[in-house]
């Protein structure tokens, strides 16, 4: 089933306070988004207008073409899942899964055991009384087996140890190849997950700031090094994220389009051009210093 997602100048307010500012973007379907944001820009927010359990207070969302709040056949379709506190959830491992499998209508749960089995879950313990990576590894377990149309992982990772994300990492990439659906990541963790990305979603304070194909977003971001008058001369007119010094030698971190003219240019001027990576163009499009 294929859901699109438009988000049309939405803004969220909690009690006057604007945690989110006109933004619009569009999801297609059966591609992976990276959304970032630093802390307290909205993420969490914004995901939560996706999965109804907030309403916008302007603007509109559409999913599948339709407002998707309080509308139950499309939440069936969306899987929000986020670091959930369990203290007083006595439920099994298993008992869970059951529960999950009742209002998620593409559950796979040969697929779930298999995961809960890749992560070491013990079927017949309460959750209340896994640890809290083995908790966050049964979250990514539920979303992943429900293949809904769009799934949401909220940071639900960062409580997994770096082996447990490895195999969260290779069964989404794998899974999302056999039955493609609408995932959208959350992170902090750039620079280990941005080889998931199809899509880059950025916001910052609450404002949109870009939304790109994760190659075209990395092509753009390109290190200027060399002589520093040369340097300076040769990125004038160019959005500068960043220089470093080093001596006389200056490394500029330069966002736009720098097409082969451009590039060979640079190297007549005896300038290396480099590449930068999606975490530093993250640092650096959000950072209050642009
Ligand atoms: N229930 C609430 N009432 C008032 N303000 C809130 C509420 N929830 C979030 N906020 C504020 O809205 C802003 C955005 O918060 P949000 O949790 O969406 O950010 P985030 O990008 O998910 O941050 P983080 O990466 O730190 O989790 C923050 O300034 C936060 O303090």
């Amino acid at each position: 089933m294929k859901l699109e997602v438009e988000v049309n100048n939405v803004s969220l307010y909690y009690n006057g306070f604007a945690a989110l500012k006109d933004c619009s973007f569009r999801m297609e379907s059966g591609k992976i988004y990276g959304l970032l944001g630093r802390n307290g820009a909205g993420k969490t927010s914004l995901l939560t207008l996706l999965a109804s359990f907030r309403k916008v207070t302007e603007g509109f969302i559409e999913i599948g073409g339709e407002d998707p709040f309080e509308n139950a056949k499309i939440m069936q379709h969306v899987a929000f899942h986020y670091e959930t506190d369990y203290k007083e959830e006595w439920e099994n491992v298993k008992g869970m899964l059951k529960n999950v499998e009742r209002y998620r209508p593409y559950f796979d749960r040969d697929y779930a055991l298999y995961l809960a089995d890749r992560f070491k879950l013990p079927l017949k313990k309460p959750i209340n009384k896994l640890s809290k990576g083995m908790q966050s590894a049964l979250e990514v377990t539920m979303g992943l087996a429900a293949r809904a149309p769009i799934t949401i992982f909220d940071e639900t990772y960062l409580g997994m140890d770096a082996p447990a994300r490895e195999i969260f990492y290779q069964e989404l990439l794998e899974d999302q190849t056999n039955h493609p659906r609408t995932m959208i990541l959350s992170t902090h963790l750039v620079s280990e997950m941005d080889y998931l990305f199809d899509d880059v979603i950025m916001i910052d304070q609450g404002l949109f700031v870009l939304h790109e194909d994760y190659e075209t977003l990395v092509s753009k971001g390109a290190s200027i090094t060399g002589p520093a008058e040369e340097a300076d001369k040769f990125v004038s007119g160019m959005t500068q994220l960043n220089e470093q010094h080093l001596g006389n030698t200056k490394a500029i971190m330069v966002y736009g389009e720098l097409d082969d003219a451009r590039r060979s240019e640079a190297q007549r001027r005896g300038l290396e051009v480099g590449p930068i990576s999606l975490q530093d163009l993250f640092i650096h499009l959000t950072s209050e210093e642009v």
